[in-house]
C-alpha cells in the first residue's frame, strides 16, 4: 500500500513500486499446553520447528509417520513474553509508521491457538496492539498537532486547516452533545444481513471492565523522528463478518442498537488504496484514548463459545492506526497550509479469525455458517498468496482473486503496492491439533515466498530549514524569561519608518495628537509606496535572474525524466532477462539430469552389451567343439558302418554264388537225364559255362552275346538327354562293355569318370550312371541312370533322377521264363510296375550343400509318384 500524500513535487502517487523488494515474513508463536496434553511440535532451533503425527492423527491414519520441519523467519517457544514478541515483531514496524511507511501485521492460526491473546494480551501483559499505541505516543510526545488540525476528508484523505480553526471546531465539538451518527443509507448492493442472534457482542475477557482496569504501559521510546513535521494519530476499527465489513466505532442513537451495525462498503482511493468507505476515524492524543476507542469496538466485536475456545471470535478484526503527517512552517509554528504536503502512513493489525474443523469444534446452524465463512476468507487469502507466489516464481500473470473475499480486497494494496508485511503464526502444539497445524505450516511457508515492495521513506523537501520547531521553541522560552525586556527581532532590511508615535489623546480637545499621527500615517503610506515599487523592481530582478536557473531546472528535469524512463526500462530488461536467466537456468538443471539419465543408461547397456558378446563368444566356441566332437562321431560312425555293410555283401556274396552252383548242378543233371542229344548237351554246356564265367565275375563279355538282340524294350521313353547340356557320364571302373547297338542317348562331349568329383558334378549340367548286376536267371543287366544337376539354393548341387534305362543280355537258349518275362515288360500295360520302381528310384537324389565335402541322398520326387499313383 502506497502511503497516502499529496501531489509534491518529489512523490507523485501513481509512482510505480518501489523495485526492492522483501519477503513476507513470517514468525511462529507457540501457546503454553496443559500438563496432560500430549505435544506434537518440537523447537528445533530459532528458526525451526518439528511435526511428529500423533497416532490417530489424519496423517498417522494414512500412513504418514513422516516428521516435517518448518523454517520461520523466528520461532518463539512458549517462554518468550509478550515484551519481547513485541520486540521483534511489532517495533520496527512502529517505527515504519513514523517514517511514513505503511505495514500491515496479521496473526493467523488455528482456532484457540492464541491470535487474540498475541494481539491484545491481558492489562498487566499487554499485547502487540496496546503496545503499539504506547510507544507511539511515547515517542511522538509534543510533536503532535492540536486536536482537528487535520480532518479526515471522508474519501482516505486528510485535509489541513489553521490553529485556530481548528481551536474553533474544538470549541464547537466540546460544548455539543455528543453526535449521533446517522444511519448510512443501505445500498442495494450491500443489503444488511439480519444479525445472528446468538452470536453475543462482547469483548474478551482481556478487557473484562472499560473504566476500571489497570494497565501496564510499555515504556518504549523511539527517537528518531523528523521534529519539523507536526503529527496525529487517528483509529479505527472494522470487521468482517461472513464477508461483509463493519465499523466497530459506529455511532448508533440507542433505539438502534438492537439492530446491529451498518455493513460497509470498500472504496478505491485517488492513488488506488483500499478504504472503508463511511468509516469512522477517531482523532486520538493519548494512549488511553485510543484504548478506549478499542475498546468501544472491541465490546461490538463478535465472539462465541466452542469446544476448543470460550471466547472465539467469530470475525476478523482490523485495528488501523492512522499517523497523520505535515512540515512546520518557516517559522517552526505551525503546520504548513498545504493539503499536498500531508503525507499518511498506515499500520494495519489483524486479527483473523480461527480456521476450524466443524467436528471439533461441534459448532451447529449459525456457528456452523460463521465457520463456513471464516474458513472461505480463509482459503481465498490462501489462493491469493499462492497465485501472488505463482506470479513473482514462475513469472506468470495469473489474476490474483482480491475481489474474491472482502479480507483480501482490502489488503490488496499491501501485497500489489508498496509496504511492509508480517504474519505470525499461532500454534497450540498440542496433538490434538495437528491436522489443522498442518494446513496452518504449509500457508505460511507459501507465504514466506511472496515478495512485497519496499516502502518508500517520506521526506519532505520543501527548502525549510531544518530545526524550525526548536527554533521556536528557544524563541518562545527567551520571550518567557525575558517578558518585554527581551531583544527585539533583528531589524528589517526596509522598515515603513520609525516606531508609532504616542496615540494617547490628552484631553478630548487635543488638537496635536489626531494630525500629528495622519502626518505620521501619510509618511510611512509614501514609504510603504517606494518599498512597494522597490520591491517590485527587485522581484523583477529577481525574477530574471531566476529565470535562467529555472530554463537550465527544466532542462534538467526534461533529462532527468527521460533518464528515469530510460532507467525504468533498463531495469524492466533487466528483470525479464533475470526471469529468461532464472527459467534458462531451470531448463539448463532439466537437462543436466535428462542428460546424466542417459549417460548412466548409456554405461548399463554397454555393459550389459559387452557381457552378452562374451556369452556369444563362449556359444560360438561351445558351438564349435561340439560340431568338432560331432564330425569325428559321425566318420566313426560312417567307416563302422561300411566296413559292416562290405562284410556282409561279400557273405551274401558267396551265398549266392554256393546256392547258384549248387542250382546249376542239380539243372546239368536234370538235362542229362531227361534229353540225351549230345548236341544239345554240349550248346548247354557252353551256355553253361558263359553263365558260370558270368557267375565268377568275370569281367570280360562272352563272346556269344555281340548278336544277341538288344534287351532294351522298344518303346522304353528315351532319355531327355539330347541337348547341348554338359553331361557327366559316372561309370565305375569294373563296368562292362555290353556291346550292344543301342546306346544311351547322350552328349557327345559327355565326360566319362568312374569316381566323380564335387568339382565335376559342380560343372555339368546332367548326370549319368552306369550299374550293371545279375539278374536272378543270372542275366547281366546294365541299368543306365539319368539325372538333372540342379543348382540349391545354399550354393551347392542336386542330382534329381529322371530316367533310367535298362539293357539285359540274355542267353538265346535260356528258358521260356526269360521269353515270358521279357513279354511282361514288352507290355505297356504290364509296365506299370517298373515304372514305379523307377520312380521311386529316381525320386532318390544326389545333394551337395555348399561348403560341404560329401555328397547325400534326399527324396526329391516324393510328390510325382503320388500324382502317377492317381
Ligand atoms: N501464549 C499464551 N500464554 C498464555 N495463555 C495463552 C497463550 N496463548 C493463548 N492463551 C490462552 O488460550 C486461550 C485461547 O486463546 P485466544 O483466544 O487468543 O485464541 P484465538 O486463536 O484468538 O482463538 P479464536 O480464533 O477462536 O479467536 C485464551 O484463554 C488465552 O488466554
Amino acid at each position: 500500500m502506497k502511503p497516502t500524500r499529496g501531489k509534491t513535487p518529489k512523490k507523485t502517487p501513481r509512482k510505480p513500486p518501489s523495485c526492492a523488494k522483501d519477503p513476507v515474513e513470517v514468525y511462529c508463536r507457540l501457546r503454553p499446553v496443559q500438563e496432560d496434553d500430549e505435544l506434537c511440535i518440537e523447537v528445533i532451533n530459532t528458526n525451526t520447528i518439528q511435526l511428529k503425527p500423533p497416532e490417530g492423527s489424519h496423517a498417522f491414519r494414512t500412513g504418514n509417520y513422516k516428521e516435517t520441519q518448518h523454517f520461520f523467519k523466528f520461532v518463539f517457544s512458549e517462554e518468550y513474553s509478550q515484551k519481547a514478541i513485541y520486540d521483534s515483531i511489532a517495533l520496527p514496524l512502529v517505527e515504519d509508521l513514523l517514517h511514513g511507511k505503511n505495514s500491515l501485521l496479521f496473526m493467523y492460526g488455528v482456532t484457540g491457538s492464541g491470535k487474540t491473546y498475541t494481539m491484545q494480551g491481558t492489562p498487566t501483559d499487554g499485547g502487540v496492539l496496546p503496545r503499539c499505541l504506547d510507544v507511539l505516543f511515547n515517542s511522538l510526545g509534543d510533536l503532535q498537532a492540536r486536536k482537528y488540525v487535520f480532518k479526515p476528508d471522508r474519501v482516505n484523505g486528510m485535509d489541513v486547516q489553521t490553529e485556530a480553526d481548528a481551536m474553533l471546531e474544538r470549541q464547537k465539538k466540546e460544548l455539543m452533545p455528543p453526535p449521533v451518527a446517522p444511519r448510512t443509507p443501505r445500498t442495494p448492493r450491500a443489503p444488511v444481513t439480519p444479525r445472528t442472534p446468538s452470536t453475543p457482542r462482547r469483548p474478551k475477557k482481556a478487557f473484562p471492565d472499560l473504566d476500571n482496569f489497570v494497565r501496564v504501559p510499555d515504556p518504549t521510546c523511539l527517537s528518531t523522528i523528523d521534529e519539523d513535521n507536526n503529527y496525529a494519530i487517528f483509529v479505527s476499527y472494522v470487521e468482517i463478518y461472513n464477508n461483509q465489513i463493519f465499523d466497530l466505532l459506529e455511532e448508533q442513537p440507542y433505539s438502534l442498537h438492537s439492530k446491529g451495525l451498518t455493513p460497509r462498503n470498500l472504496r478505491e482511493d485517488h492513488i488506488h488504496n483500499m478504504y472503508v468507505a463511511m468509516c469512522t476515524e477517531v482523532e486520538v492524543k493519548t494512549t488511553e484514548d485510543a484504548y478506549k476507542v478499542f475498546l468501544k469496538g472491541q465490546a461490538k466485536r463478535k465472539v462465541a463459545h466452542n469446544q476448543l475456545n470460550t471466547e472465539s471470535s467469530r470475525s476478523h478484526s482490523v485495528f488501523n492506526i492512522r499517523l497523520v503527517q505535515a512540515p512546520l512552517d518557516s517559522l517552526g509554528q505551525e503546520v504548513i497550509q498545504d493539503k499536498d504536503q500531508i503525507a499518511i502512513s498506515q499500520l494495519s493489525l489483524v486479527d483473523l479469525a480461527g480456521s476450524e474443523r466443524t467436528h471439533r469444534t461441534n459448532n451447529t446452524g449459525d456457528r456452523l455458517k460463521e465457520a463456513g465463512s471464516i474458513n472461505a476468507s480463509l482459503m481465498t487469502l490462501r489462493t491469493c498468496i499462492e497465485t501472488l507466489r505463482e506470479n513473482q516464481t514462475e513469472g506468470s500473470n495469473k489474476m490474483v482473486p482480491y475481489r474474491t473475499s472482502k479480507l483480501t480486497h482490502l489488503f490488496k494494496n499491501y501485497f500489489d503496492g508498496e509496504g511492509k508485511v508480517r504474519m505470525v503464526v499461532n500454534v497450540n502444539p498440542s496433538a490434538k491439533d495437528f491436522d489443522e497445524t498442518t494446513h496452518v505450516m504449509r500457508f505460511a511457508e507459501i507465504t514466506q515466498e511472496v515478495q512485497v515492495a519496499r516502502p518508500t521513506e517520506i521526506r519532505f523537501d520543501i527548502g525549510l530549514t531544518p530545526g524550525r520547531r526548536k527554533a521556536n521553541e528557544e524563541y518562545k522560552k527567551l520571550l518567557e524569561e525575558n517578558g518585554y525586556d527581551m531583544p527585539p527581532p533583528p531589524p528589517p532590511l526596509l522598515t515603513l519608518g520609525p516606531p508609532f508615535p504616542l496615540l494617547q489623546l490628552s484631553d478630548s480637545c487635543d488638537e496635536e495628537t489626531l494630525p500629528h499621527l495622519v502626518a505620521f500615517l501619510a509618511e510611512r503610506e509614501k514609504r510603504r509606496r517606494i518599498m512597494e515599487d522597490e520591491l517590485a523592481r527587485k522581484q523583477g530582478a529577481f525574477r530574471a535572474m531566476l529565470v535562467e536557473p529555472d530554463h537550465e531546472l527544466d532542462h534538467l528535469r526534461t533529462a532527468n525524466t527521460d533518464l528515469t524512463a530510460k532507467l525504468s526500462s533498463k531495469t524492466r530488461e533487466c528483470d525479464r532477462m533475470e526471469k529468461r536467466i532464472r527459467s534458462l537456468e531451470q531448463d539448463n538443471v532439466v537437462l543436466q539430469r535428462t542428460h546424466n539419465m542417459y549417460e548412466k543408461d548409456k554405461r548399463d547397456m554397454a555393459s550389459e552389451l559387452s557381457e552378452k558378446e562374451k556369452m556369444i563368444q563362449m556359444e560360438t566356441q561351445e558351438r564349435a567343439r561340439l560340431k568338432q566332437a560331432l564330425k569325428g562321431a559321425v566318420t566313426n560312425q560312417r567307416d563302422k558302418w561300411e566296413k559292416e555293410c562290405n562284410k556282409r555283401v561279400r557273405q551274401t556274396e558267396l551265398k549266392l554264388q554256393t546256392e547258384m552252383w549248387v542250382r546249376e548242378e542239380k539243372l546239368r543233371q536234370l538235362k542229362q537225364i531227361v534229353q540225351g542229344h549230345e548236341e544239345e548237351e554240349s550248346a548247354k554246356k557252353a551256355a553253361k559255362e558263359v553263365l558260370v564265367e558270368s557267375f565268377n565275375r568275370s569281367r570280360s563279355p562272352p563272346a556269344q552275346r555281340k548278336n544277341n538282340p538288344p534287351p532294351v524294350r522298344l518303346r522304353h521313353r528315351r532319355s531327355r538327354s539330347a541337348s547341348n547340356s554338359v553331361w557327366i557320364d559316372h561309370q565305375p571302373t569294373e563296368t562292362l562293355n555290353t556291346e550292344t547297338v543301342l546306346q544311351p542317348n547322350k552328349s557327345k562331349n559327355a565326360k566319362r569318370v568312374s569316381n566323380p568329383s564335387m568339382k565335376d558334378i559342380r560343372k555339368t549340367d546332367n548326370y549319368m550312371l552306369t550299374h550293371q548286376e545279375e539278374d536272378s536267371a543270372g542275366e547281366l543287366e546294365t541299368k543306365i541312370y539319368k539325372a538333372d544337376v540342379i543348382p540349391t539354393r545354399g550354393g551347392g548341387r542336386a542330382v534329381q533322377f529322371t530316367d533310367v534305362e535298362k539293357l539285359r543280355s540274355e542267353d538265346p537258349l535260356s528258358s521260356t521264363l526269360g521269353r515270358s518275362k521279357r513279354r511282361v515288360e514288352d507290355d505297356p500295360a504290364e509296365y506299370s510296375g517298373e515304372w514305379t520302381d523307377v520312380e521311386t528310384r529316381c525320386a532318390v537324389g544326389l545333394e551337395h550343400r555348399a561348403g560341404s565335402s560329401s555328397v547325400s541322398a534326399v527324396h526329391t520326387v516324393a510328390n510325382k509318384k503320388h500324382k502317377k499313383s492317381r
